[in-house]
């Protein structure tokens, strides 16, 4: 057996997630049964100090010897970086993963993966020109849990899956969590709302499990029916989104199915400390997988079949003294892709988190929610 490479990770931004997939990242990769890769993280940027890039090393348990810088565009330049990770709000990833593709790096930006198709096509885009890896931090999908529940769709354990609801929604009391609107689940100009942040959860779930379990080369996008009610206090961010989906299939496939994702920031997917309520239902004509809460993190599945099998598995994140997170997933993908020479996440391309910000796009179109045009444009100037 070869000894695993080390990759080297950047850190772009010092907040909440930087913080959470960090000590993620230095979790030994043994503990999860990973051979391949090892981890290192080599720098962190803040755009606010240096000083707060160095207290955000120290805290996450860093190696001694990792840089702080006081900028993102001196992160960018260090020779010794493999993979960015991309941790500001969604209205800096497309100005941000664009800085790290122009300097040459490779990158793994946060979800919702830009603000709009526009820009996450310009992404890929400028990721293919540079021969680059570029892959949304979607985490949820490197689950072992996603993996097993994709399988049990594909080897026809439900038979051909003919509807799916999806719900990823949180009670967060937003007059008085988010008092000033300033926070980035709220604030417009940080392209804040229930879409992008938690419904990109709820839409990951149908689409993993409608779109990406079909022939890649035959699948077709959804139509789509959409409604948003916005937060009354800073106008441009929802508070709600409910889209229904018709995935188009032949008839060989089971014919057309169909999916309901739901998302708010109002009421919850289950109320208190209930997680008996499945987030996702996936329907088959012999039975259903449901995925318990949270969408983002889910730990528990029940496939129940017509026969009267049932199946309840505990999926528990692995890690010494419950350390783990389970972000190191998706990062022990980027790495064996970077390691491998692959260029795109495998369990989600390019063009499929093209295509679902496409869809986010319509939902906004058609519930009228419009963001502020300057965190729209695909035009930043990038100066390195
Ligand atoms: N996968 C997951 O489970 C989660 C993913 N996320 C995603 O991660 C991203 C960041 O979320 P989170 O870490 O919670 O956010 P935070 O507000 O905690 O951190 C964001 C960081 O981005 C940097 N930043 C740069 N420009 C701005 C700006 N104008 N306003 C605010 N911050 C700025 C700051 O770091 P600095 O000052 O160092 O530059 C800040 O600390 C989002 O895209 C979110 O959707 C969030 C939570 C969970
Ligand atoms: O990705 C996320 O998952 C967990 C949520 O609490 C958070 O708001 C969101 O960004």
């Amino acid at each position: 057996m070869s000894s695993p490479k080390t990759v080297r990770w950047g850190i772009l931004a010092t907040g909440g997630i930087a913080n959470t997939f960090t000590k993620d990242l230095l979790v030994d990769p043994k503990t999860r049964g990973v051979s391949s890769v090892k981890h290192t993280v080599v720098a962190a940027a803040s755009s606010s100090s240096k000083s707060r890039a160095e207290q955000f090393l120290k805290d996450v348990g860093a190696p001694s010897d990792a840089k702080a810088y006081g900028s993102y565009e001196e992160l960018v330049k260090d020779p010794n970086i493999d993979i960015v990770y991309v941790a500001t709000p969604h209205s800096h990833h497309y100005q941000n993963a664009r800085l790290c593709l122009e300097a040459g790096k490779n990158v793994l930006c946060e979800k919702a993966f830009t603000v709009n198709a526009a820009q996450a096509r310009k992404l890929a885009e400028i990721a293919k020109e540079k021969d680059l890896f570029l892959m949304e931090a979607v985490w949820t999908r490197y689950f072992p849990l996603s993996i097993y529940v994709r399988e049990q769709i594909t080897s026809g354990r439900i038979g051909p899956v003919a509807r799916v609801i999806s719900d990823n929604s949180m009670a967060l009391d937003p007059e008085n969590s988010f008092a000033d609107g300033k926070s980035r689940m709220v604030n417009p100009d940080l392209a804040g709302g229930a879409l992008l942040d938690l419904g990109i959860y709820a839409l990951t779930h149908v689409f993993q499990t409608l779109y990406h379990t079909q022939d890649a080369k035959t699948r077709q996008p959804p139509k789509l029916l959409a409604f948003v009610k916005n937060y009354e206090a800073t106008g441009a961010a929802d508070e709600h989104s409910t889209m229904i989906l018709n995935f188009p299939r032949s008839k060989e496939q089971g014919g057309d199915a169909h999916a309901v994702a739901t998302t708010s920031l109002r009421v919850a997917t289950s109320p208190g400390q209930n997680q008996d309520t499945p987030c996702v239902r996936i329907q088959g004509p012999k039975g259903e997988i449901q995925v318990f809460p949270p969408s983002f993190r889910p730990t528990k599945t029940k496939l129940i079949l017509s026969d009267g099998t049932v199946e309840a598995k505990d999926w528990p994140i692995p890690g010494p003294e419950g350390e783990g997170h389970g972000m190191f997933w998706e990062a022990d993908e980027a790495a064996e892709a970077f390691v491998e020479g692959r260029k795109e996440g495998k369990y989600e391309g390019l063009d499929e988190s093209i295509l679902i910000m496409e869809v986010m796009d319509e939902v906004r179109k058609q519930g009228g929610l419009v963001y502020p045009e300057k965190i729209e444009s695909v035009d930043f100037p990038v100066q390195l």
